[in-house]
């Protein structure tokens, strides 16, 4: 399929029901920013809430801020703003830790109640999530294993207790049917931590629509919380209290300022924090979620498909294939394009103020978040695609230089 016309691109601009977002971020000039996927963009409210939260809760207020300024409830108010983008209700979601920390404690308690049983993840799935859980299966003494990609809950081996997965695919940007799998996961008795990571903010999530039941996200990516912002979990209502996790720590419990030896867990979702919340960190995220305010997650998802089927037709037109699923198909906020010199394409497409990434072995990256990318921007961006792979602009030796992050 070719490329729009300028005109059609021209008219989904002014018909876009959120170009106004855009304002609501501090982008460089200059830059089209196709890697909020991997990094987002600073939001002016993060920036305006940083400044005040260090200068004035922290300078003026001093330890009085943590009662004054909501400190000891930020990881819990922020968590209930983060419910709303997930499909859950207040309460259900906390704000802590890193992703990997937060599927470790959740896999450790749910897999202690399986004795026997493996934890699992998706071969091709983001490493940290097998990584974490390696480590688990040393420690606790269950098995670990990987499931073939597409294997659904009724195929797989009934020896595994927990799967980590990720509800879309760092690579391929695949959706996973989360209804569908948490329908046949409860008839095999297993159960899925999703990991929302390039979902949270992008997809049209309805967790607990879809019977999911634990869930893990990122805050640096299309929530744009700042560089390791910190994560989030989801934990269905009724099944909190039930979650006996390893790292047990002061303020996850139930009466912290008792100061009492013993461990007792918080009777609500507090009991996955286990120690002093970053400040500046959540506050940074929460402020940031405020670019969300009055958005429907239904038309972000759709104009990042949009915006990514712009890309997939300039692929067509060059002739790479994508691993990503097609023009007009339901998507995650990425595409993934192979190049043979996929590094060095990217790596020209930077110096021409285009930043997208590369994922090893052949794979450019392509991100598009819809609160402040404009399709003249993106079709822009494809049309110099076209020219560096097509002009060779990626020879250059400059290009082919690896850094440490690609
Ligand atoms: C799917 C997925 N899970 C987990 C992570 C890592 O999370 P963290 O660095 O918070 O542990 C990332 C990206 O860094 C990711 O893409
Ligand atoms: N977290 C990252 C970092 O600290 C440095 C560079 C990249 C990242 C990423 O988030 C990678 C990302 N999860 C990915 O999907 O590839």
């Amino acid at each position: 399929m070719a490329l729009p016309e300028r005109e059609e691109i021209a008219r989904l601009d002014a018909d876009d029901p959120l170009k106004g977002a855009r304002d609501r971020f501090d982008l460089p000039d200059g830059v089209i920013y196709l890697d909020g996927n991997s990094l987002g963009p600073p939001p002016r409210r993060a920036l305006e809430r940083l400044e005040e939260a260090a200068r004035v809760e922290w300078g003026r207020g001093l330890i009085k801020s943590w009662n004054d300024a909501g400190w000891m409830d930020l990881p819990l108010t922020t968590g209930a703003k983060l419910a709303r983008l997930i499909g859950a209700d207040e309460g259900e979601v906390v704000c802590a830790d890193t992703v990997t920390i937060l599927i470790f404690k959740l896999a450790a308690a749910l897999i202690r109640t399986r004795p026997g049983k493996a934890v699992a993840v998706e071969r091709g799935d983001f490493p940290t999530d097998g990584y974490v859980l390696e480590g688990l299966s040393r420690l606790a003494g269950c098995p670990f294993a990987y499931v073939e990609p597409g294997t659904s809950p009724a195929d797989m081996n009934k020896d595994i207790g927990v799967l980590v997965r990720s509800a879309v695919h760092y690579k391929t940007a695949e959706i996973a049917d989360i209804a569908r799998w948490e329908a046949e996961a409860k008839q095999t008795g297993l159960d899925i931590v999703w990991d929302l990571s390039h979902a949270t903010g992008l997809v049209d999530l309805h967790l607990k629509r879809d019977g999911a039941k634990y869930a893990v996200g990122c805050g640096y990516k299309f929530l744009n919380g700042g560089p390791g912002a910190p994560a989030f979990l989801y934990c269905r209502s009724d099944l909190i209290g039930d979650i006996d996790h390893p790292l047990t720590g002061w303020l996850g419990h139930a009466a912290p300022f008792d100061f009492t030896d013993g461990y007792v867990p918080a009777g609500d979702i507090r009991r996955f924090i286990t120690s002093s919340p970053s400040i500046l960190a959540i506050t940074s995220l929460k402020a940031a979620l405020e670019a969300y305010d009055g958005l429907d997650l239904a038309r972000v998802e759709e104009k990042a498909r949009r915006l990514g089927d712009i890309f997939l037709q300039a692929a067509g037109e060059l002739g790479l294939a994508t691993i990503s699923p097609g023009i007009g198909e339901r998507r995650g906020g990425h595409v993934c394009i192979r190049h043979p010199h996929g590094y060095a394409v990217v790596q020209a497409l930077i110096a021409r103020g285009i930043i997208g990434d590369f994922r090893a072995p052949d794979l450019m990256r392509f991100g598009f978040s819809p609160l402040y990318l404009s399709y003249a921007e993106v079709f822009d961006a494809a049309l110099q695609m076209m020219e560096v792979v097509e002009t060779r602009e990626y020879e250059r030796p400059e290009f082919n230089v690896r850094k440490a992050v690609t």
